[in-house]
């Protein structure tokens, strides 16, 4: 089973105690700096989120396998805690195989690039939308006041950063949509995002709420990968 955070709200709520401050703002520190200086980085034009986005990090046949992977392990999502309509996170997710030799090389690809412990990595989560399929508007941080924090606070801490990469070009729809931001990534096959979910004072970004929109027509893929402020699981 596997889970995302997926608490709605209007934006006035406080996100609870912040948490784990000090490392959120090493880890963005760290990031920053390393994808930077990374030519291949494209910065999005943004200056209340920081949302970097690679061009063919994964080849076509690597997407291709990892489509495999991710067909064999997805199961309907499911989302953490508080009731929510039913139509919140209605694609299909699983944690792909870490233990294939694959899924290792791309972790490490992905831990590489980012310069960030792979320890600190939870699983890779891989999730498959058919048409009308959609991930409404949600933080990927922790809601440090919600009942599944304490169990989280446990198993790594609050989540800093996010990498998410899509598997496959979709014919309509399946935008990845910053809310807030106005910015919005078509899936584009082998191409990776990866964004800091705290602001570089270490607290939660509220502008990095974020929504998988509708795919109208084809099917998407992603894989996504977050990183926490301290070992993993
Ligand atoms: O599929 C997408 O475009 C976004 C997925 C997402 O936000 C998530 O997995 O947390
Ligand atoms: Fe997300």
């Amino acid at each position: 089973m596997s889970y995302a955070p997926g608490v709605q709200d209007d934006g006035t709520q406080a996100p609870g105690p912040l948490a784990d401050r000090a490392a959120l703002e090493r880890c963005g520190e760290a990031v920053r700096a390393r994808l930077t200086a990374d030519p291949t980085a494209y910065r999005l034009p943004t200056d209340q989120a920081e949302i970097f986005a690679f061009g063919e990090f994964l080849s076509p046949a690597e997407c291709e396998r990892m489509i495999g992977l991710v067909d064999a392990t997805a199961q309907p999502s499911i989302v953490y805690d508080e009731p929510r309509q039913s139509d919140f996170r209605t694609s299909y997710s699983g944690d792909v195989d870490r233990d294939d030799p694959f899924v290792r090389m791309i972790e490490r690809r992905i831990d590489d690039l980012l310069g960030l412990e792979a320890s600190w990595g939870e699983a890779i989560q891989g999730q498959r939308y058919h048409p009308g399929q959609q991930f409404m508007a949600h933080y990927d941080w922790f809601w440090t006041r919600a009942a599944y924090w304490p169990a989280e606070a446990a198993r790594g801490g609050q989540r800093a950063w996010t990498a998410m990469a899509y598997l496959n070009d979709v014919e309509e729809g399946g935008q990845t949509q910053f809310t807030r931001l106005g910015l919005s990534v078509a899936p584009q096959r082998g191409a990776l995002l990866v964004w800091n979910n705290a602001t570089p004072d270490g607290a939660p970004n509220f502008a990095t709420m974020h929504a998988a929109l509708p795919v109208v027509r084809g099917v998407k893929y992603v894989i996504t990968k977050w990183y926490r402020t301290r070992k993993w699981g």
